[in-house]
């Protein structure tokens, strides 16, 4: 049976009879093809990856399994139509913590149409997307059992500035995110979730270091997915971080030139998060691995 993902944080949604991803048991994410060539554009480049030999396969861990498209009912009703099919990068996840954060100053490719360009424009300097280089376009932090997930509306993500960015990267590896939340964030998660070998800040390193060198993409308007699980971490066991590329409906030829684009980006948010990990932290949960690393 197909449905709509809870766990989705950002972009168009299978909601109120429109039009969006749907999700099956087997671990699939059906994404329609928008009407326009964006959908196109975005099978043709998951294909071209698909079977792109120069690409390492540890920087094709960063992207979602590619399974073709397929001709499916529409979640708004309006009939058959072609998805994309993708590996589902959370149905493995008990309560996971997830962030859209859309990479780059500019949101848009040179070629791209005047009055999309006029509209992306407005939003990237509306956003934080100009002045720091990325914008949070969605997110969910799971607290507990009982307070459940935090998931800021569309709205509220909109009008986020430098200092609620700043403020966010630390509540997403807080035990006490939650909506109502006065509270400072502990980034009792930090340390294990943004740190460590395996952590975000490392698999961002990865990223960076192919961004410095290929040219063959320039991926604009594109996404990095941030994933964790908390209540693994909780349960001493690894924390399941992630980090993964999404959205290339704007991704374009790059022609022999860096994206410098995406890379500034990149430089910026491995900057905010850095700072999260350096600053102190006051947290004292029991569980928490940071508690246990104290004398
Ligand atoms: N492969 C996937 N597995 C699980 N969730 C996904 C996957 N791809 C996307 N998502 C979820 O769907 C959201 C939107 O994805 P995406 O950006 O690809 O859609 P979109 O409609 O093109 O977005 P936008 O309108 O912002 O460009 C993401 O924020 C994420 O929560
Ligand atoms: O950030 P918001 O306000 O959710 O706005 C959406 C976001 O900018 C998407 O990136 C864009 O899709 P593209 O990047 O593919 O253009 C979409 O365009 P659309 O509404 O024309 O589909 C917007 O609605």
């Amino acid at each position: 049976m197909m449905k709509a993902s809870p766990h989705q944080v950002a972009g168009h949604q299978a909601l109120d009879g429109k039009l969006g991803p749907l999700i099956d048991a087997a671990g699939h994410f059906y994404k329609p093809l928008q009407g326009d060539e964006r959908g196109l554009k975005e099978a043709a480049f998951y294909t071209a990856f698909s079977s792109n030999k120069s690409i390492p396969d540890h920087i094709r861990k960063f992207f979602p399994i590619f399974h073709g498209t397929q001709l499916l009912e529409a979640s708004d009703g309006s009939g058959m139509h072609p998805h994309l099919v993708l590996q589902d990068l959370v149905s493995s996840r008990l309560s996971p913590s997830i962030m859209d954060i859309k990479v780059g100053s500019r949101t848009w490719p040179l070629q791209a149409p005047e009055d999309y360009i006029d509209k992306c424009l407005r939003k990237d300097r509306e956003s934080t997307s100009l002045s720091l280089g990325f914008r949070i376009s969605g997110l969910q932090v799971y607290g507990s059992k009982e307070s459940g997930y935090w998931k800021p509306d569309k709205k509220t993500i909109k009008r986020f500035s430098a200092e609620d960015v700043r403020l966010v990267l630390r509540k997403f590896v807080s035990s006490n995110a939650s909506a109502d939340s006065g509270l400072d964030p502990d980034c009792c998660f930090a340390s294990i979730v943004y740190g460590g070998s395996d952590g975000i800040l490392a698999q961002l390193l990865e990223l960076k270091a192919w961004f410095e060198e290929q040219t063959t993409y320039h991926f604009y308007s594109c996404s990095v997915l941030l994933i964790h699980d908390k209540e693994l971490v909780l349960e001493g066991r690894s924390c399941g971080v992630e980090v993964k590329l999404i959205d290339f409906a704007h991704a374009v030829e790059g022609n022999g030139v860096i994206d410098h684009n995406f890379l500034g980006g990149l430089c910026s948010l491995i900057k905010f998060l850095s700072e999260v990990l350096e600053a102190p932290k006051c947290c004292t949960i029991k569980a928490c691995p940071q508690v246990e690393e104290e004398p």
